[in-house]
């Protein structure tokens, strides 16, 4: 729990309290879990892993920093005991639990400083080794480019990070190194107003001056001189910048940065604040242009970044891209431009701390034998704010995927070593799989969120919004039919569905996909990286190595071979996956940290804030598996081997089997039959139970090593005595031996005797001595020779391992990452065959379609013809009509005049009418007339064709005649 104040607990005298002790003995504390990391390393032989995971501010660097400590202090004093005593190593004393034999240094000046209570980081800083020093200050250094002051912590770690500690064979510490997580670079740009940046960028402002690099790297002015931070906060309570830019500069001389080293460290927060104070003009969509007041800023980025500025600006405003084979020039709008070159701070940021942690690893890598580690695993727990995007979903994803690890150590495998061991146990399902949340965001066949989001980062025109459908289409709208994907039943679209809810194991999340495809290509404009790549400072042109361009001597432009690109998804599914394995290849311990209030008070705590956290870290379901459980456990031999003293006389002597062994002990201790449990190789123990055993074996072993103390002493004593004894009459034997020297001394035989005994034996002795002599100082060489090569050997093994180890996990990482792209292309081809058949079909319906539209053209063709015609028609008829009204007019006129005329006309028909009738009566009377002329027209005719037949009779009969 975090006091929020000074407690006297780190001193070196509660180092000694948790040397070497067992966990029961001293009330909970950091120092007992890396203590017990530190004694499973020993008793075990197997790497250890201290997972502190908390909300933010609830002090996990600080623990973090404390097991570092303490861990410094012990395997030094460790090393050096053991150099002192040249020991063969950590002591492994049968089945015993004893710590390595290993204590603080009797005459270090730990015990000089033991009666003041100050803090263990100053004396371990003035009192360890290079390396150990070496170790303590990578955090500093990590601290300025990695933390920043947030509203919950002033001292909040942006980034996880997981640093093992190694121990050569010797339990000395042999090398460290640490892997970073998540950096959260958008601070570099933007953060809350009441947060401030990176602590880097301010202590640089305040230290540049006295390092001398105001003029070097052009930065003239504080903090409110700068674009990037004058918007939000720029000082924390009681902390001053000078003098932690004072203890930067000393911890980056301790762990060995050179000074060129460290001009380039600060080159690029000063890049990036003058990157934060070039101005952009353009309104809309219009080509945007540098203010000209920015010039001479542009002038000073240029000038640090080593590259031309016109080149520069051309390529912040119009940027060469590539359109299939073409290059082409793209004008860049204000928001573009100003977008752009934030991806380029935070690209630059995110490089350079990426590359200070490596150069830190490569000082904290000794080439000596690294048997075994501890590793300490610092990294933000949950995150459920009122808004979560892609990074709330990532964090996330990886506390779950943590909390599983913690659900399978504590719980699972637990029950089912109980169940192995045929102890009688009813299964207790805690309901905690959460396996189907991780498959819901991680797995790549059926199709998982991360694998989702990656598919839609190749799709052309795909955006957050068809990413959001996508997503709903794949777990939401199928829900009640037969469930496809193991996690769906932990997905629901969200109301507004412009995201989407997770069911964590810390509660629900509602997540809002808005920039999650910009945050996961998490793209830069490749014009100026491809120009930063050509940078004539090394230092800078490094950090842009995947973007440079390789011209051969024939002029071609070829791209320098870059390792496969990864989304930020695949990036960190990658780097957990690798946590993941080291972790299982470890005996895990978890450190829970618990923020006690949100006000940073000490001596206040909000009884729901920290129930709230017990729950979600799943401290409650471990006391409740703890209570029901046997947490403690022996191996039938080691229960007899460490206990047996207290039952002296029970196991008859010769061969017993350990089960009834460790049965008949047990009985024989007289303990309660509820209180342990003999499974099928081990007997296990409640809680407590261990600790009372240990107790009495304790005060039998002081009780035996009482004894054997005082008959050791005896037999000292006698020894003495026999010394004396034998001194005594040495004496007698000198003083006789004196006093027939002084008779003999003047007696001429002896003086010729005493002279010519040396010559006799001293030629012989001499050439056997230079011979000896001469074979010694072969010996020695070939030694010496033979250790150096055993030197460089075993340091070339070392490189050789890592390297091995180093390529095996990229290798590992490929196949991953090829696997997951096999997978995609697999569902890409199928979509592929899909979209190529309702191609088809489109094809067909266009086909249809293009017919119909010629149709329809000809069709407006003809309606447009006709339409011309209608319009001429029209025209004319309006001609027409005007003058038909013309007409109109003088027909009415007409018709007046006609009116006229008819009156008079039917005045004239009546007249005539009368006429007519007359003429009718007379008509008649000559129809009747002509009838009867040619009644009697006929009548002739008839007569006459008489006349004319007879005629032609006769005719006929004068023809025959003649
Ligand atoms: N054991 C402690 N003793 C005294 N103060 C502490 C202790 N632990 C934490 N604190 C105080 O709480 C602050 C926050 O702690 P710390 O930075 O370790 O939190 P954290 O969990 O790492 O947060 P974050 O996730 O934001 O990095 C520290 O700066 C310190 O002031």
């Amino acid at each position: 729990m975090n006091p929020y104040r000074s407690l006297p607990i780190y001193t070196p005298r509660i180092v000694a309290q948790y040397r070497q002790k067992r966990r029961e003995e001293n009330p909970p504390h950091i120092f007992a879990v890396a203590e017990r990391a530190w004694q499973q390393v020993g008793e075990e032989r197997e790497s250890q892993s201290i997972l502190i995971t908390g909300e933010s501010g609830a002090g996990k660097t600080e623990n973090t920093k404390k097991v570092i400590q303490y861990l410094a202090a012990i395997a030094s004093s460790a090393s050096s005991s053991m150099a002192e005593s040249s020991s063969s190593g950590l002591i492994k004393s049968g089945s015993q639990s004893l710590a390595p034999a290993i204590g603080l240094p009797r005459s270090s000046s730990f015990k000089g400083k033991e009666a003041s209570d100050i803090d263990l980081a100053s004396v371990a800083s003035s009192s360890l080794g290079l390396l150990e020093r070496q170790i303590l200050q990578a955090n500093p250094i990590l601290e300025a480019f990695g933390n920043a002051q947030t509203m919950r912590n002033n001292n909040s770690s942006r980034f996880g990070k997981f640093i093992k500690i190694f121990f050569s064979p010797a339990g000395a510490i042999a090398g460290a190194n640490i892997d970073w997580y998540l950096l959260e670079k958008s601070r570099v740009t933007a953060r809350a107003s009441g947060e401030r940046c990176f602590h880097v960028f301010y202590q640089l402002l305040a230290g540049a001056k006295e390092a001398g690099l105001t003029d070097k790297l052009l930065l003239h002015g504080a903090a409110d001189q700068f674009d990037f931070l004058k918007k939000s906060r720029q000082q924390i309570d009681g902390v001053d910048d000078l003098s932690e830019w004072r203890l930067l500069k000393d911890a980056l001389d301790v762990v060995g940065f050179s000074s060129s080293e460290q001009f380039e460290l600060f080159r690029i927060p000063a890049i990036i604040l003058h990157i934060g104070n070039l101005a952009i003009t353009g309104s809309g969509s219009d080509q945007a242009f540098f203010a000209p007041e920015s010039q001479a800023i542009a002038d000073k980025v240029c000038h640090l970044l080593g590259i031309d500025v016109s080149e520069f600006t051309k390529t912040v405003l119009r940027p060469k891209v590539r359109a299939g084979r073409e290059w082409v020039t793209q004008s860049r709008s204000k928001k573009q431009a100003e977008d752009e070159l934030g991806a380029l701070c935070k690209f630059v940021y995110e490089k350079t701390f990426g590359w200070m942690v490596e150069r830190i690893n490569r000082a904290l890598d000794r080439p000596s034998a690294k048997a075994l580690s501890i590793g300490v695993l610092d990294i933000a727990g949950f995150e459920i704010f009122e808004q979560n995007s892609y990074e709330q979903l990532l964090i996330n994803f990886t506390n779950e995927k943590l909390q599983q690890f913690f659900n399978f150590h504590m719980f699972t495998l637990e029950q089912e070593e109980y169940t192995r061991e045929g102890i009688e146990w009813n299964f207790v399902n805690f309901g905690l799989d959460l396996q189907p949340t991780i498959e819901l965001i991680e797995s790549s066949m059926p199709i998982g969120i991360l694998s989702c989001l990656d598919e839609e980062c190749i799709m052309p025109k795909a955006t957050d919004r068809s990413f959001c459908e996508k997503v709903h289409d794949l777990w939401e709208t199928r829900k009640g039919s037969a469930p496809k994907h193991p996690g769906e039943s932990k997905f629901k679209a969200d109301r507004l569905r412009d995201g989407f809810l997770v069911k964590h194991y810390a509660g629900d999340v509602e997540y809002k996909i808005e920039g999650w495809l910009e945050k996961n290509k998490d793209p830069i404009n490749e014009a100026v990286a491809r120009l930063c790549a050509g940078s004539e400072i090394p230092a800078v042109a490094s950090l842009f190595t995947e973007y440079a361009e390789d011209t051969s001597p024939t002029g071609v432009v070829k791209k320098v071979k870059r390792g496969a690109f990864r989304t930020v998804g695949q990036r960190h599914k990658e780097q957990l996956g690798q946590l993941m394995k080291q972790l299982g290849t470890t005996q895990p311990h978890f450190v829970r940290c618990i923020v006690p209030n949100s006000e940073k008070r000490p001596g206040k705590l909000e009884a729901n804030l920290v129930l709230d956290q017990l729950r979600c870290n799943g401290v409650l379901e471990g006391i409740r598996i703890a209570r029901l459980g046997y947490p403690n456990r022996h191996s039938f031999a080691e229960f007899r081997s460490r206990y047996e003293v207290l039952t002296p006389g029970v196991i008859p002597p010769g061969y017993v089997d350990g089960r009834k062994a460790a049965e008949k002990i047990a009985s024989a201790l007289e303990l309660d039959k509820a209180f342990y449990k003999v499974g099928a190789t081990k007997i296990f123990f409640k809680a407590g139970v261990l600790a009372e055993l240990e107790e009495r074996r304790d005060n039998l072993l002081t009780d035996i090593f009482r004894r054997f103390q005082s008959a050791a002493r005896m037999h000292i004593a006698q020894r003495r005595i026999r010394k004396l004894l034998n001194r005594a009459q040495a004496i007698k034997t000198i003083q006789r031996n004196a006093r027939v020297y002084i008779a003999l001394r003047d007696w001429p035989w002896w003086s010729l005797y005493v002279k010519v005994r040396p010559l006799l034996a001293a030629t012989k002795a001499d050439d056997e001595l230079v011979k000896k002599q001469a074979e010694l100082a072969i010996a020695k060489e070939r030694e010496q020779r033979e250790q150096e090569e055993r030197k460089r050997l075993e340091e070339l093994k070392t490189t050789l391992a890592a390297e091995k180890a180093k390529i095996e996990d990229e290798l590992s990482s490929e196949r991953r990452i090829g696997r997951d792209r096999d997978e995609m292309l697999a569902r890409l081809k199928t979509r592929e065959a899909d979209l190529l058949e309702k191609i088809k079909e489109l094809e067909g319906d266009l086909d249809i379609l293009g017919s119909d539209r010629e149709q329809a053209i000809a069709s407006a063709d003809k309606a447009k013809s006709k339409l011309e015609r209608l319009q001429l028609d029209f025209d004319a008829m309006m001609d027409q009509a005007s003058m038909l009204e013309k007409q109109s007019t003088q027909i009415r006129q007409r018709e007046a005049d006609l009116l006229k005329e008819s009156q008079q006309r039917t005045s004239n028909q009546s007249r005539l009418e009368g006429e007519k009738d007359t003429l009718s009566r007379e008509v008649e009377t000559l129809k009747r007339e002509v009838g009867q002329k040619e009644e009697a027209v006929k009548r002739s005719r008839e007569r006459n064709d008489l006349a004319v037949k007879e005629l032609e009779k006769r005719l006929q009969l004068e023809k025959t005649r003649k």
